[in-house]
């Protein structure tokens, strides 16, 4: 014997039941089965409108009733052929006669008892199944229908009966042993008192009926059979990753089941656990698919965790005064109230100094709660030794399920990492001595990131996501995004990341797109984006809260730099190539690091010095070791170098420099190469790096660049460079006359830093450094005599581009 059980999605349409009786027919070659049905869907809320609109006294409650009826003419009209409907439209108009006789009843009291509520409701399920049980005999499947009022007995708690079982159990077992057919047809969820009055076993008790017969008749298997392939990993509607369970234990089952996995009514499980009964949930509409066996023994082991699942709309309810500690009683008082107005406790905390107890409520409960527990405690409230009580809202329960937890170290850990780097505050912890759930109590706005973020981390070993949000698009940051798309599929397969741009913006524009930017035509995208504005930009990406985001800033905009607290104070990583924020002043730059530190959040911005080279990386590197530095020279615009390089007096210096510019050297303004300005922001930053508290206006700065070539804007900068050639050339032919080379050199000795235009001789470090590129020569106490040299293109916007997608896997990876 096998027993099935179809939900209200299965039965919901003539062509779903259908599949429904496909299903059937082909489990009852091989054996007999027992079926139970729950009502076409919708159909038990329409009736639950109708009892409540009658109790105010709304003549709508008839326009539902209407509705309700034509519901089921249609779905008997669409079953069954015209020659056998008329018996089962007249069945189906006597029921809707009743329901209406019930409500109009309900209307004259003002008044619907739970004793009403459940005989209302329990017209869903018997008129689906008698028209399923018509149409199976329209078909030629022979069957019997059974009232399952009369074999499951209850107590009289209406709305929510407990059954009795010894009862319930022999007339289940008598009413089969003398059936003579091998398909039954039942409709769950409903049951009898003692008195034959109609009770109900709970929302979603069809499941119920079915185990509930499953145990009494020791079926070899239970099937629930519903609109998914199963339980699945997560809500699929929160993550879209989710999966399919393929197996896990009773215990596991419960636990998701308790905690807001829709699929299983929780205490489905009880019956068919006593017996060992293999309980599966399988997909009506993919009978194909393999489902979710739920057995006495956990799942083979190879992944920790069995599953995700969360409630919303919860309350916290804190209990706290320096009168509760160690005094015995405290918490059974406590407990004792809530239980007396009926309200459900889904969580508990208590730190081990008692001085506060924290419960997880239902928002619907929260108000009587409340009240119950100040009324409870209202003399030590009066002595001041307790606080009355502090309810907030709009939390949600988020559990970690899994059998294999047990005895598994860093568990916990990594799911309280995963939270935090992603800023997620959890407010609540528990986990009970089983080890079988850790529950957390998070803010509402972040449940679905933190969905996502312990999906990734226990269920995804196929990638994680990190989602971008690029402002700066430029000479850098569309190479950037070139390089992005061009090594999308890489990323995903070697290191297992899916990199996404959500968010993109230059001066003008920005565009979003939740489900990640195509990285083909992000430019036509963006060129037909809402108007740039940057307190909406930085709104859209905040609120968006996406896990794993990185902001990119590819600008050179004071503005821009401005915006980055907005983001690590969110756990958003910042990745920048712009300069100003780590030149600005100390202040600004030290708080940027410490708000990245307390908001697990990285900033990282190697390319701020020699481009793509791995200069902070390394000198970083040299300190975490123990290394201490005491002097840095440098060439370290490549632009300056390129320039001294390439003009011999053949062409001019402006020429030169427009030639730098073309090739993407420069700033976006020139004059900041030219000044030295670009070189100070770059050894300021070193010295901050290596230890230094130092600001700008402490770098001295030798100019080689008239001052007149500063003033006016960048359109006649050029014209103004022409002026002064003579000034270049004679610059140029001193070195030559003395055998040397012109280069931009920044030195940081001790705590002083300088920069300046310096000839230097063949002997010098700087002296055959080619083309863009830089050097920067660390000195340290390991590396005293011979310095620790980094040197290679110190400019140009693929190298850069390059050295900030190596930031944003590093920040990708932590
Ligand atoms: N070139 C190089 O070798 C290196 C460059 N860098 C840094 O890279 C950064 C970018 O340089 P580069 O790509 O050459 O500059 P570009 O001028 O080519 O590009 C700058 C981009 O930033 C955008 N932008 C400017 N201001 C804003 C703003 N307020 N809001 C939104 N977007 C803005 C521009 O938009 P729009 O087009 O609409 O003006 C443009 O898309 C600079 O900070 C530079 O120091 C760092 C290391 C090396
Ligand atoms: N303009 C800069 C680019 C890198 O920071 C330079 O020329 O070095």
């Amino acid at each position: 014997m096998r027993v099935l059980k179809f939900g209200g999605s299965s039965v919901a349409t003539p062509q779903s039941v259908e599949a429904v009786l496909s299903i059937v027919k082909q489990s009852a070659e091989k054996r007999p089965i027992a079926f139970v049905v729950s009502a076409m869907g919708g159909i038990t809320d329409m009736l639950l409108m109708a009892g409540r609109l009658a109790t105010v006294q709304s003549e709508e409650y008839k326009q539902i009733i209407a509705e309700i009826e034509n519901r089921f003419l249609e779905y008997v009209r669409h079953m069954l052929p015209i020659t056998t409907q008329s018996a089962t439209l007249s069945m189906v108009k006597q029921q809707i006669n009743t329901i209406e006789e019930i409500c109009n009843g309900v209307f004259v009291l003002q008044e619907m008892s739970p004793r009403t509520s459940d005989r209302l409701v329990s017209f869903g399920e018997l008129i689906t199944s008698r028209i399923i049980s018509a149409k199976m005999e329209a078909d030629g499947i022979p069957h019997a229908w059974i009232d399952s009022r009369e074999l499951i007995k209850t107590n009289s708690k209406f709305g929510h009966a407990a059954v009795s079982f010894s009862a319930t159990n022999r007339l289940i077992r008598k009413c089969f042993e003398a059936s003579t057919e091998r398909i039954a047809i039942l409709p769950g969820f409903v049951a009898s008192d003692d008195f034959g009055n109609t009770t109900t076993l709970g929302r979603g008790g069809s499941d119920y009926t079915a185990a509930i017969l499953a145990a009494a008749l020791s079926a070899s298997r239970l099937e629930i059979w519903t609109d998914v392939s199963g339980m699945m990993t997560a809500d699929p509607r929160q993550v879209r990753n989710a999966k399919p369970i393929e197996s896990i234990s009773y215990q596991e089952a419960m636990e998701l089941s308790h905690f807001g996995a829709k699929v299983l009514y929780p205490p489905t499980v009880q019956p068919v656990m006593r017996k060992k009964i293999p309980l599966w949930i399988k997909n009506t509409f993919a009978p194909a698919d393999h489902g979710t066996l739920i057995t006495d023994s956990a799942h083979d082991g190879s992944e920790k965790i069995s599953g995700l699942s969360s409630i919303s709309s919860i309350a916290l309810l804190s209990l706290e005064g320096a009168g509760m500690v160690g005094i015995p009683g405290f918490s059974k008082r406590l407990f004792a109230a809530l239980a007396g107005e009926g309200v459900n406790v889904i969580l508990i905390t208590q730190g081990s100094s008692e001085h506060s107890i924290c419960v997880a409520i239902s928002e619907s409960d929260e108000y009587r709660a409340v009240n119950a527990v100040n009324q409870a405690f209202h003399s030590e409230i009066a002595e001041g030794v307790v606080y009355p009580i502090k309810s907030e809202r709009d939390f949600s329960v988020v559990a970690l399920v899994g059998n294999s937890m047990v005895n598994q170290p860093g568990i916990s850990g990594r799911m309280f990492g995963a939270l935090g780097r992603n800023g997620i505050n959890v407010r609540a912890i528990a986990q009970g001595s089983s080890e079988r759930n850790i529950s957390t109590v998070i803010s509402t706005s972040d449940l679905r990131k933190a969905l996502n973020v312990l999906h990734e981390s226990f269920f995804e070993t196929s990638y994680k996501q990190i989602n971008l949000f690029v402002v700066g698009v430029g000479n850098v940051g569309s190479r950037l995004i070139e390089q992005l798309r061009h090594q999308q599929e890489y990323l995903q397969e070697q290191l297992k990341l899916q990199v996404r741009v959500i968010g993109v913006a230059n001066s003008r524009q920005m565009h979003f797109d939740e489900d990640g930017i195509c990285l083909d035509s992000w430019k036509e995208k963006l060129s037909v984006g809402s108007a740039m504005n940057l307190e909406k930009f930085i709104e859209v990406a905040v609120g968006m809260n996406k896990r794993n985001s990185i902001f990119v800033d590819n600008t050179g905009s004071h503005v821009i730099a401005k915006t980055y607290k907005s983001f690590l104070k969110r756990s958003i990583s910042v990745v920048t190539c712009n300069k100003i924020a780590c030149s600005s002043a100390y202040s600004e730059y030290s708080e940027l690091k410490s708000l990245a530190r307390k908001f697990n959040a990285q900033f990282l911005f190697e390319t701020n010095v020699g481009a793509g080279l791995p200069v902070i990386n390394t000198l970083n590197d040299l300190l975490r070791s123990g290394d201490r530095v005491s002097s840095i020279q440098a060439v370290l615009s490549g632009t300056l170098n390129f320039v001294f390089n390439k003009y011999d007096g053949t062409r001019t210096f402006a020429e030169v420099v427009q030639q730098a510019q073309d090739e993407g050297y420069t700033e976006p303004d020139p004059r900041l190469d030219l000044s030295g300005t670009d070189v100070m922001r770059k050894i300021l930053i070193l010295a901050r790096e290596s230890g230094r508290v130092l600001e700008m206006e402490q770098i001295k700065n030798a100019e080689f660049l008239p001052e007149s070539c500063m003033e006016g804007d960048i359109a006649s900068f050029y014209g103004e460079v022409a002026k002064h050639e003579a000034h270049f050339k004679e610059l140029l032919e001193k070195a030559q006359v003395e055998g040397k080379r012109l280069k931009y050199i920044a030195t940081l000795k001790g705590d002083k830093a300088s920069v300046g235009l310096q000839a230097v001789s063949p002997t010098s470090d700087f002296y055959n450094l080619d083309g863009k590129d830089n050097a920067v020569l660390f000195f340290t106490d390991r590396y005293k005599e011979q310095p620790l040299v980094v040197k290679g293109a110190g400019a140009g916007a693929e190298v850069t581009a390059s050295g900030i997608f190596s930031d944003i896997i590093r920040a990708a990876r932590v």
